[in-house]
């Protein structure tokens, strides 16, 4: 799906040169959800405008789909890159149009228009409800959830996003990745996923890239956690806590649902 062969990647502006990776080979195989994780500075957003070709290698290849898209002409490269949808840490949606017509946008942009795929989309992210309500009347994790079925409306195979919960608190940033986990799932869509929150990573991943100072240092497979513990009683958590259990319950998971909810039911 996509290939990665000796990238490098050296910014240069004026007689100034920033590299920002180094020779990075990696290989996403279709309907993966890949995390990438590192540092700032350690070159994640650069790996991503290089996989939809927004930045061109220094050195290497960037194959999508087999197809390098440095070998193609400009018009035929803004084809591909249109079957890749961009998901932004601060959702980036039109402050004067609502849900439904941000979502429409893309499709606009390719002279087409589809009311019901742009109702399928709001539904698919359970946005239904409010197609008719501008940007500044959701939270962030709702206008994220707009950001995605907007990404997902011109149908892409290829899903790009970049710090999609570092604008969210742990609630709706659990909400968003339930949604990727959902698009990857249902619609087969290949999630390539920076972050530096390894939380959001381990909640639905199944490989991470460790990125360090522009260099790939590692690819982790994600062990799915262990189910959480189930308690008869209050003191019996305390008791496994205090006697060296722990008590994490992993953002996304039913278990970490149900905990807030009996937490919240309690309070
Ligand atoms: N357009 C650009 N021009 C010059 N240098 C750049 C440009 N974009 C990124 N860089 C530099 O390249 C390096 C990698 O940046 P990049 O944004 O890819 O890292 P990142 O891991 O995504 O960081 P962050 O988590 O802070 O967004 C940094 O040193 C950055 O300053």
């Amino acid at each position: 799906m996509i290939e990665l062969a000796g990238v490098s990647k050296t910014y240069r502006r004026g007689g100034d040169e920033a590299p920002a990776l180094y020779d990075v080979s990696l290989a996403v195989a279709r309907g993966e959800m890949l995390g990438v994780v590192g540092e700032s500075g350690s070159g994640k957003s650069t790996l991503l405008r290089l996989i939809n070709h927004l930045e061109a290698p220094t050195a290497g290849t960037v194959h999508v789909d087999g197809e390098d898209l440095a070998r193609l002409a400009p018009r035929a490269r803004r084809r591909r890159r249109r079957r890749i949808g961009m998901v932004f840490q601060q959702f980036n949606l039109l402050a004067n149009k609502t849900a439904a017509a941000n979502v429409a946008l893309p499709l606009s942009l390719q002279r087409r228009r589809d009311a019901d795929h742009v109702r399928r989309m709001l539904e698919f992210v359970g946005m239904a409800d409010h197609a008719a309500s501008y940007p500044a009347q959701l939270s962030g994790g709702q206008q994220q959830r707009v950001a995605i079925a907007r990404a997902l409306s011109t149908d892409p195979h290829l899903l790009l996003c970049d710090e999609p919960t570092s604008a969210l608190d742990d609630h709706h940033a659990s909400e968003v990745m339930e949604t990727l986990a959902a698009v990857r799932r249902e619609l087969d869509t290949t999630i390539v996923l920076v972050s530096h929150e390894l939380d959001v990573i381990k909640s639905s991943c199944d490989r991470a890239a460790i990125l360090e100072e522009g260099r790939l240092t590692g690819v982790a497979d994600v062990v799915a956690p262990p189910p959480a513990q189930t308690f008869s009683s209050y003191a019996a958590r305390v008791r496994h806590v205090l006697e060296g259990g722990s008590d994490r319950r992993e953002p996304g998971s039913r278990e970490f649902r149900e905990g807030e909810a009996r937490e919240e039911g309690a309070a």
